[in-house]
């Protein structure tokens, strides 16, 4: 399925067609990235199958969107306008990795950054060195790293997620020039302007691409600090020394965390973003007791 709109959808057939057709009672949860059956007569959707993995994020009111399904690779697109939002990346690393799907960070607009002026851009890309995580430096504009990428993105489902305005549709579009992409301005401030709307799905040759519409916030789905665990990995290195097996790495004594923090071995914004996503957790009440280490 390669975008949805309303009770209707386009599909993609083998031969690399667009179909439209309608959504049926049953069939309503169907996402872009689903692999569904048509009643071709009718050109209505019967059946969807079932998925390996669902990206989903809570919308205004709270409630459970699935953005797109069956993702390999989630790429994080961040730009040094507009600036990314405090913890976004920690957010969606989170939520990546519980997919499970493997993350990246995408630096798109690589022409507006100087690499010999140190920013806080690079400031904000320190905190992830310690992460096994893939990093690739774009620009849509010049076509600057868009071979990397494309070789990185090979033979897999690809999404780009993040902010209105980094640049995903353009990338997709500078990547697949046949292809037509709305592309929107940024504001007098530097903000996106939300100009796609719905997730779509992009074939080619060497893989797929997903567009996906930019967010403001992004909370992931987890229930545990077993799974955030997962999303700091790099807290979670020193988290087997801490005294307390139960530790939170706030005012523990012999917290390991925190004493990695004080020696630089880990960056503080980390540790920031592990206890505004643990608080999180504890306030939806999801954590079951004795499941709040990191181990
Ligand atoms: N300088 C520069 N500008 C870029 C680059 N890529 C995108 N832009 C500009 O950034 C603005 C936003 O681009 P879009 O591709 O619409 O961004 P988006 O992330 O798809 O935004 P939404 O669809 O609203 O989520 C446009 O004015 C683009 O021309 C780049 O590599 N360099
Ligand atoms: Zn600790």
């Amino acid at each position: 399925m390669v975008a949805r709109y309303g009770s209707e959808v386009d599909l993609l057939d083998d031969w690399q067609r667009i179909h439209r057709a309608r959504l049926r009672r049953r069939t309503d949860d169907v996402v872009c990235g689903d692999l569904v059956f048509l009643e071709p007569t009718q050109a209505a959707v019967t059946r969807r199958a079932k998925r390996h993995n669902q990206l989903s994020r809570r919308d205004g009111t709270h409630r459970l969107r699935t953005i797109a399904a069956n993702i390999d690779r989630v790429w994080i697109v961040i730009a040094p306008q507009p600036e990314v939002p405090r913890f976004l990346v920690d957010r969606f690393l989170t939520g990546i990795v519980n997919l499970p799907a493997r993350p990246a960070l995408l630096v798109n607009k690589w022409d507006c950054i100087d690499p010999q002026r140190p920013s806080t851009f690079d400031a904000l890309l320190e905190n992830y060195r310690c992460l096994d995580l893939e990093l690739l430096h774009v620009s849509a504009h010049t076509g600057y790293g868009l071979d990397r990428l494309r070789t990185a993105a090979r033979g897999s489902s690809n999404i780009l997620v993040g902010q209105s305005g980094v640049g995903k549709s353009s990338l997709i579009q500078s990547l697949l020039p046949r292809e037509e992409l709305r592309i929107g301005e940024l504001g007098h401030s530097g903000e996106g302007r939300h100009t796609t709307t719905t997730a779509r799905w992009y074939e080619s040759e060497g893989g797929a691409w997903i567009d996906s519409p930019g967010v403001r916030d992004f909370t992931p789905e987890i229930g545990s600090a077993t799974e955030l665990a997962r999303g700091f990995s790099d807290l979670a290195a020193h988290a087997g020394q801490c005294r307390f097996r139960d530790c939170t790495h706030q005012a523990e004594p012999g917290c390991a965390v925190r004493a990695a923090v004080a020696n630089g071995e880990l960056p503080a914004r980390r540790l920031e973003a592990w206890h505004e996503l643990l608080q999180e957790i504890v306030a939806g009440a999801r954590v079951r007791p004795g499941d709040r280490g990191t181990r």
